[in-house]
């Protein structure tokens, strides 16, 4: 009676093995021979297993950044050991100077693995942001062209997810790059249905596709890395308004999804102040050279769960940091368009001409595009507005910031939002 039972017992666990290994077996074939993708990326794929042996030693390790993960991450980190188990100190002065978890933050790039000709246009150009700078309005002015390929969603935001493949000897290019073009498979199925069986394109209509995703430019300490690693051939775009008109629509935009979900508001100074004591306990206020501001700049970043109202404004800091990522990759930085959103508003068929130039895209008159995509006003407007008080104050803080951004981007004086009248949108 015993040995029927064990001998049952066996037979369901060996049942349920095989069950398992034919599932993997599957999984594993239909990721890498979808029959989307008539190239197979097998061969590459186990030359990349060969080469980094998933032992402990090397084992890949998950970045996000910022947000809520990076406390579930702690969780388990070296860290929390040697802070003696406790809670993350946010607001530590220590924590922030801490450079145990950037350790990880190793920036090589192990590249390896044949990439098709199709790739290259996977994506072809990444808007970076940055926040409620008119992203929106650029994306769908670039889906309105015939060879842009039009997304499912408007931000895919892989490079600040956890998808990256990272492990202790640098970024893995071609991993990464696996899992990204994996990502535009479900982003972009109108690219993917122009390659034919070969895994050629199409000649008639040869498609680019984009990625939009606000947060890259703010992330600029490694980000940029990144992308260059994974995807060198990319170009760059970028919008920026006046950062105090950033920041009160981030505000309103705030204050908007806060009220439908019955979350309280903080007010406007607290949340100034908040950042403000960020950036400074980070170091970046206060940061005497670029080798300093650099590094401040990313402590600042460390630090998880903040809207970074102020922070996001100082757009030279993340601009320098792409900048200087792009000579160490030895990229042109006319590959990274920068273009300023009052006047995109303004002139938008005209900035639209520069950036089909720019991607070398034969010109299109743009339909439909208006000035007020996503556009974030609310009917409380005396709530929402920012007061005299804090724009006077962002005013004076942003303007050698801006400065810096005029120099680095020769702009002529009629674009500078401090020294002229720059033409507010209408409301
Ligand atoms: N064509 C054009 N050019 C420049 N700016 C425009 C354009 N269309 C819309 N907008 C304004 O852009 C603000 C929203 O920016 P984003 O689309 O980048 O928002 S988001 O970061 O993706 O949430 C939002 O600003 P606010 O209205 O001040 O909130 C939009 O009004």
């Amino acid at each position: 009676m015993h040995h029927r039972r064990l001998y049952r017992a066996r037979k369901a666990v060996g049942v349920i093995i095989v069950i398992l290994m034919v599932r993997i077996l599957l999984e594993t074939s239909s990721r890498y021979k979808s029959s989307e993708d008539p190239i197979s990326l097998d061969v590459a794929t186990h030359e990349t297993k060969k080469q980094i042996p998933t032992n402990k030693a090397t084992k890949p390790i998950h970045l996000s950044n910022g947000g809520g993960g990076f406390q579930k991450r702690y969780a388990d980190s070296p860290f929390r050991k040697q802070m003696g188990g406790g809670p993350l100190p946010l607001d530590t002065a220590d924590f922030l100077q801490s450079e145990t978890m950037w350790k990880y933050l190793n920036d090589t790039c192990i590249e390896e693995g044949h990439i098709a000709e199709w790739q290259y246009r996977v994506p072809y150009v990444i808007l970076l942001g940055a926040m409620k700078c008119g992203t929106h309005a650029l994306t769908e002015s670039l889906w309105e062209h015939p060879l842009v390929a039009r997304n499912r969603y408007w931000e895919l935001h892989f490079f600040d997810s956890d998808k990256p493949v990272r492990t202790e000897k640098g970024i893995h290019a071609h991993q990464t790059r696996t899992a990204y073009i994996s990502a535009f498979r479900r982003h972009s199925p109108e690219f993917f249905a122009q390659l034919d069986n070969n895994g050629t394109l199409n000649d008639k209509k040869k498609m680019i596709v984009m990625e939009s995703s606000p947060r890259y430019i703010l992330n600029s300490d490694r980000i940029p890395q990144l992308i260059l690693c994974t995807v060198p051939w990319v170009k760059f775009l970028l919008l920026v308004r006046d950062p105090v008109d950033r920041a009160e629509s981030q505000f309103r935009y705030l204050y908007a999804s806060r009220l439908a979900t019955g979350k309280p508001m903080v007010d406007w100074q607290r949340w100034i102040d908040d950042d403000l004591r960020l950036l400074q306990v980070a170091g970046v206020l206060q940061a005497k050279t670029r080798d300093e501001e650099r590094l401040a700049w990313k402590r600042y970043q460390r630090r998880p769960n903040s809207d970074m109202i102020v922070g996001r404004g100082m757009y030279v800091l993340q601009l320098l940091d792409y900048f200087e990522i792009m000579d160490q990759y030895n990229k042109s930085r006319s590959d990274m368009l920068v273009l300023q959103s009052e006047r995109f508003r303004r002139h938008q068929q005209s900035d639209y001409n520069n950036v089909l130039q720019f991607l070398g895209l034969p010109p299109f008159a743009l339909q439909n595009v208006t000035g007020s995509i996503h556009a974030t006003h609310h009917k409380d407007e005396a709530v929402t507005a920012m007061p005299g008080s804090i724009k006077e104050q962002l005013k004076h803080l942003y303007r050698p910031y801006n400065k810096r951004l005029y120099a680095l981007l020769k702009w002529r004086k009629d674009l500078r939002w401090d020294e002229t009248q720059v033409a507010r949108p209408q409301q």
